[in-house]
């Protein structure tokens, strides 16, 4: 296992600073840091990207969307085939998420926005109707997102979770937060899934990718 020495720390700080983005995406941060809102880093937003122009998701599933960054980064690579439902629990949030996707030029066809509790409404979605779960929206609940994600994604579906390193908890065997418990539980049931292929990138925040394979497949 590589030890974090100074030259690999400078490789890893060098990857993500090789991301550029674009203004209209500046603004969506500004709008999501004046909520304070704490969104995708760089290096997640562009890894998200290069996954879903691999997939070519056409049923989306964003829990915790915020103001849109993540939201706004998928459909941008995605064609008009493509749908996303974003399941949003705050007012605020959900309104300014609106506003990013109507200044992007989304039309209202492609994102759903639900202003509810994900808890709430994941069962309400049907079994393997879609392509991509994404999930960005604390870790006190993670393991039943999890688990209802495993539900919605059909063979060959994509779950992601950003934020996977919990705020640099995740590495600290003593630390017990119920967050970071909840995350290490829901990147293991994930992980030891026969049927799922995992990955955690290292990005800023960490973003765990988990596909799951075909029938024919299982691990
Ligand atoms: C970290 S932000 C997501 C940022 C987003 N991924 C981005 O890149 O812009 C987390 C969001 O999850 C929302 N959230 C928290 N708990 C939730 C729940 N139980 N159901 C739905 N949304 C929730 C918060 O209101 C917040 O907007």
């Amino acid at each position: 296992m590589p030890s974090m020495n100074p030259e690999l720390l400078a490789s890893w700080s060098y990857a993500q600073t090789q991301v550029h983005e674009k203004e209209h995406v500046a603004l969506v941060r500004e709008r999501s840091a004046d909520l304070g809102v704490r969104c995708i880093d760089p290096a997640g937003r562009s890894m998200l990207q290069v996954i879903c122009s691999l997939r070519q998701p056409r049923n989306l599933v964003e829990i915790g969307p915020g103001v849109g960054v993540a939201s706004l980064a998928m459909l941008e690579v995605l064609g008009p085939e493509s749908t996303l439902t974003a399941i949003e629990s705050n007012l605020e949030h959900a309104n300014a998420m609106r506003q990013s996707l109507r200044e992007a030029g989304v039309p209202s066809a492609h994102a759903r926005i639900i202003n509810e509790r994900a808890e709430n409404v994941l069962s309400r979605l049907a079994d393997h109707a879609y392509d991509l779960v994404l999930i960005d929206a604390g870790a006190e609940l993670l393991l039943e997102y999890v688990a209802d994600a495993k539900r919605l994604v059909g063979p060959r579906g994509v779950i992601i979770i950003n934020n996977a390193f919990d705020e640099h908890r995740l590495s600290k065997p003593a630390v017990r937060r119920p967050s970071t418990v909840a995350t290490r539980d829901a990147l293991r049931l994930l992980r030891e899934d026969p049927k799922i292929q995992t990955h955690l990138l290292p990005s800023e925040q960490g973003l765990f990718v988990a596909s799951v394979l075909p029938a024919a497949r299982v691990r």
